[in-house]
Order: C-alpha cells, then sequence, then structure tokens
C-alpha cells in the first residue's frame, strides 16, 4: 500500500523528534526524498565545487533520478520508521541536512557558590564548536566578567571536553569557502582576545579528551585539572592548519620549543600525566574521584578575596597583554589563508565525507 500524503506529513513530524541524530548520511537521504516527493526530480543548478552542503545535497536529491513522487514519498516514510523516535526531544527547520543546532544547546552557563560555570555542550558531536558557541562565549565571558562570580570554570558535557573547532564550520557557510575564512578570522580574533582581557581566574576542568582549539586555548588558563582520562591534541599539521588561541607564543613558553613543536608541528597527542609534566596541566586526578575533588577544590577557592585574585591576576598577567593581541592577530591572518588551501580543504572534506578520522 502507497504511504498517503497524512502518512508522509506524519513522518515529517517524527524527523523532529527524532531522540538521536541519525547521522549526515541518513539526513542527506531524507532531504532528497523528501525534495523529490514535493517537487519531483532534481530542478536546482549544479552548486559550486567549494559550496560542500548544498553539493552533497544536490548530489543525493539528483541521484534519484526519475523516481516517481509516490514512490519517494513512501521511500521517505519508510526510512523514518526505522529510525527510533522520541518525544523527549525536538529540532526546527526544514526534514533533513537543514536541522540546526537549537540556541540553547551549543553552551550552557550557570553560577553557584562563586563559580560561573561554562559547560560546553553538544556531547553527540564530542563538544565540537561551531560559529555559534564561540560568539556564545565571548558574551558569556563578557558577563562573567562583572558578574558576583570569584572564579570562571569551563568544562565538557559527556565524554569529551571538547573536540576542537567544528570542521563544519567552513563547509556549511552560506557564502563559500572564501566568505568563511573571513568570518572565521574576524570570531576567531575576537573569540581569543575575550580570554586575553578576562580579569578573573579562568579554570579549564578537562573532563575527557581535548583537540585543537579546546587545547591551544588552555595557555590562557590560569589552572587546567585534568582527568587521567583526558588527552590532549592538536593534529594542525594533519588539518593544513596552523597553531591558534596564542598557542605558538604560549605553548614554547610553558614547555619549551621543542616540546611545543612535537605538540603543534608534529601533532603528537599527549596523555594527562604528559601534559601535566610539561607544565600544561596543573593537576591530574583519577577519573573516578575527578569531579568530586576538583568541584570541592574549586568551591574552596571561590571562597578566597575575589579582589586579591582579580589583582594577583592582573599582575601575573599583564605585561604579557599587547604581544598576547599580536599574536592572535598573526595566527588569525595565518590561519585565515591556511583554510583556503588545497591541503587543508582536503583535509576537511575527508573528514566530513568520513574517510579519515585523527
Ligand atoms: C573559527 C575558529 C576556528 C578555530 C580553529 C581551530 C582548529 C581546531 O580546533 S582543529 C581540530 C578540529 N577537530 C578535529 O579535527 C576533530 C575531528 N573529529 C574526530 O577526529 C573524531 O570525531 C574524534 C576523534 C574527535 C572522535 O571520534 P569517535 O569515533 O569517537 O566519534 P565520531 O563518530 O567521529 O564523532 C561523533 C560525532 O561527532 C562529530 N564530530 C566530532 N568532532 C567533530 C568536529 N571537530 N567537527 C565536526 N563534527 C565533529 C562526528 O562527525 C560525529 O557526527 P555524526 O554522528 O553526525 O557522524
Amino acid at each position: 500500500m502507497e504511504a498517503s500524503q497524512k502518512d508522509f506529513e506524519n513522518a515529517m513530524n517524527q524527523v523532529k523528534l527524532l531522540k538521536k541524530d541519525p547521522g549526515n548520511e541518513v539526513k542527506l537521504k531524507l532531504y532528497a526524498l523528501y525534495k523529490q516527493a514535493t517537487e519531483g526530480p532534481c530542478n536546482m543548478p549544479k552548486p559550486g565545487v567549494f559550496d560542500f552542503i548544498n553539493k552533497a545535497k544536490w548530489d543525493a536529491w539528483n541521484a534519484l533520478g526519475s523516481l516517481p513522487k509516490e514512490t519517494a514519498r513512501q521511500n521517505y516514510v519508510d526510512l523514518v520508521s526505522s529510525l527510533s523516535p522520541s518525544s523527549e526531544a525536538s529540532s526546527q527547520g526544514e526534514p533533513g541536512v537543514h536541522e540546526k543546532v537549537p540556541e540553547s544547546e551549543g553552551i550552557v552557563v550557570t553560577s553557584e557558590d562563586g563559580i560561573t560555570k561554562i559547560t560546553f555542550n553538544r556531547p553527540t558531536k564530542k563538544n565540537a564548536i561551531t560559529f555559534q558557541m564561540y560568539n556564545q562565549i565571548i558574551e558569556a565571558l563578557k558577563t562573567a566578567s562583572t558578574d558576583n562570580s570569584a572564579i570562571t570554570v569551563f568544562t565538557g558535557n559527556g565524554d569529551y571536553y571538547s573536540s576542537g573547532n567544528d570542521l563544519t564550520n567552513f563547509t556549511s557557510a552560506a557564502g563559500g569557502m572564501e566568505e568563511a575564512a573571513k568570518t572565521g578570522a574576524v570570531v576567531l580574533r575576537n573569540f581569543v582576545n575575550s580570554f586575553i582581557d578576562f580579569p578573573k581566574p579562568l579554570i579549564a576542568v578537562v573532563n575527557g579528551p581535548a583537540v585543537g582549539i579546546s587545547v591551544t586555548l588552555l595557555g590562557m588558563f590560569d589552572a587546567v585539572y585534568a582527568s587521567d582520562k583526558a588527552t590532549f591534541h592538536t593534529p594542525f599539521s594533519s588539518l593544513g592548519q596552523t597553531p591558534e588561541a596564542c598557542s605558538s607564543y604560549t605553548f614554547p613558553k610553558i614547555m619549551g620549543p621543542a616540546k611545543a613543536t612535537e605538540m603543534l608541528i608534529f601533532g603528537k597527542k599527549l596523555t594527562a600525566k604528559e601534559a601535566w609534566a610539561q607544565g600544561l596541566v596543573t593537576e591530574v586526578f583519577p577519573e573516578s574521584t575527578f569531579q568530586q575533588e576538583v568541584w570541592t577544590k574549586l568551591k574552596r577557592y571561590a571562597k578566597l578575596p575575589p579582589n586579591a585574585m582579580r589583582i594577583s591576576k592582573e599582575l601575573i598577567r599583564k605585561s604579557e597583554k599587547e604581544k598576547l593581541y599580536a599574536v592572535n592577530a598573526e595566527e588569525c591572518t595565518t590561519l585565515q589563508s591556511k583554510w583556503l588551501t588545497e591541503e587543508c580543504i582536503n583535509a576537511i572534506m575527508s573528514f566530513v565525507s568520513r574517510k579519515a578520522k585523527l
């Protein structure tokens, strides 16, 4: 029996209620079947080669050839019913690949016991950082710099601290790669400057693996506490990229140029113990007691006189500020051009198309 228009509409609603992200491949199939069922064979001009997302969507739709609308509708309904529905989650927008992270999902900010906590909250994407999240963090830091809290803490929800920059930031940008690289450089520069300027003690609670910018940023933190299951990985060369977040300056200073080279140029992944031995991490805790030990310690620190802490931080960091602004600017300019190189585009495309993982 063929699926009715009502079945089709129900299936579209069910897609919005899926508990688990079905992954890009399924989302592309859903998109293609939806378009075929509602508009017939692909009728859009083929997008440019750097317009990755629209090109993938076009390819998926075009591959359905002259499949009749009714069959596409039935296949859409069948595909949706093979995915597990749930009433717990909802998302907005057109079915398929247009689904976006809801505004509140990426970053969660709470304030309690004198501590402002900023949590990377995209556990299904290993807390990869979207453009939207960079901007949310800039705002959160602005608020935290004048709120009642004494200290500010970053941590991650789920098994990862963060897998770094969301590699689809560039492939999904509307205006193509050049526009995305320009936007990326501006966002990155403002983002890192907001860490350089942050006046209160800034602490990282590294609950699991950290990749890319979530590692390099640690050079801007005043203390870094890590679970023994955390790892620290900056695979910039294999991504055709270069260091950011002032790490080209802070890492050699923290660990010496030879060790910084192993991390930032050769992409050596450090265990928590190794990161501690190199001075990037303040203290490592066994995973079983990590949360309890760290938060007990932080609650104690947050009771210390806030003005004294702020002024001490200023004394420690003040002489570096101008240098850090300059390093940040240069790293961003360098990255803006690196993001447009074949090395980088190929690396990102091979991640997006799932051919390569770290
Ligand atoms: C504008 C400012 C720019 C600043 C620049 C910063 C530079 C960097 O941060 S470079 C570092 C970029 N990060 C990476 O290269 C990590 C890429 N991710 C991976 O290699 C792997 O996902 C992983 C080793 C982190 C985890 O592998 P695992 O097998 O355990 O899980 P997956 O199935 O791969 O991941 C689950 C889910 O999450 C998505 N995802 C993970 N990391 C990212 C990411 N960085 N960007 C986008 N998406 C990411 C992954 O695609 C999976 O999604 P689906 O379930 O939809 O397939």
